[in-house]
């Protein structure tokens, strides 16, 4: 038990799917997991454990932000021995050709947070990706014809931004997309000497405004489970 998790010692996997919404974990242990067990309640942050393929994994709601995600990520880390950790979400793209259902695996993690600037005294440090997991995903993706991009992401502390164009100076400098959490994953992986990879599905477009239906947004969700967990648990 951790202060923000009341799962049992050893309840929850070494690898844990890392969605920001909880009734997103809940989908994804439905719909991919053998034999899915609410692991966590907490503030309804659910969390469960199953099998796929076999495997033993786990998936555990973060919430919205660095802040939110980073208490599940020490917690798991600390409190239950968690070794891959592995964020699927939502993003917004920067870039014209980084299309709406597309998949971005984000290889490095800018942030307009003040978490590291703190933690290394106003020095920065680079948040970046497993680069094992990174490959695995990157083939699976393409084995399986999905369109996917690898680079840079921007993890911004605000979604509502006072001044909408300041994103395009990160696009200039061929930044692909914006979530809400990567940067922190990155950082907390590095400090304990775990493996994280951050897969995301583009549902929103900063340049073109595309958008997609609902519908099709979940089938292309699908696929990025299904790259994530090939990916993890070697499939
Ligand atoms: O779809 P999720 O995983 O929640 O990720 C994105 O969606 C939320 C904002 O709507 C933020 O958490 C952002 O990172
Ligand atoms: O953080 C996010 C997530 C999805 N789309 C955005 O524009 N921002």
């Amino acid at each position: 038990m951790s202060l923000h998790l009341n799962a049992e010692p050893g309840q929850i996997a070494e690898t844990v799917l890392l969605p920001g919404d909880p009734l997103r974990a809940k989908h994804i242990a439905e719909t991919f997991f053998e034999n899915p067990v609410l692991h966590n309640t907490v503030r309804g942050m659910h969390g469960y454990t199953g099998t796929y393929k076999g495997q033993r994994v786990s998936v555990q709601g973060t919430g919205m932000g660095i802040a939110s995600s980073m208490i599940y990520v020490h917690e798991l880390i600390t409190g239950y021995g968690c070794k891959q950790l592995i964020r699927v979400g939502t993003a917004g793209s920067y870039q014209a050709h980084v299309h709406v259902r597309d998949i971005v695996l984000a290889q490095a993690a800018c942030t307009d947070s003040n978490i590291n600037n703190v933690r290394f005294g106003h020095k920065n440090f680079a948040p970046i990706a497993d680069f094992e997991l990174l490959l695995r995903a990157y083939q699976i993706a393409r084995e399986r014809g999905h369109t996917t991009h690898v680079g840079n992401i921007m993890s911004s502390d605000t979604f509502y931004q006072d001044q909408f164009e300041q994103f395009q100076q990160w696009a200039q400098f061929g930044v692909l997309a914006v979530e809400m959490e990567a940067a922190g994953l990155y950082t907390l992986a590095a400090k304990h000497g775990v493996k994280a990879l951050t897969v995301l599905t583009i549902s929103d477009h900063l340049v073109t405004h595309e958008e997609t239906t609902a519908e099709e947004r979940q089938l292309t969700f699908n696929a990025m489970i299904e790259v994530a967990l090939d990916a993890a648990l070697g499939g």
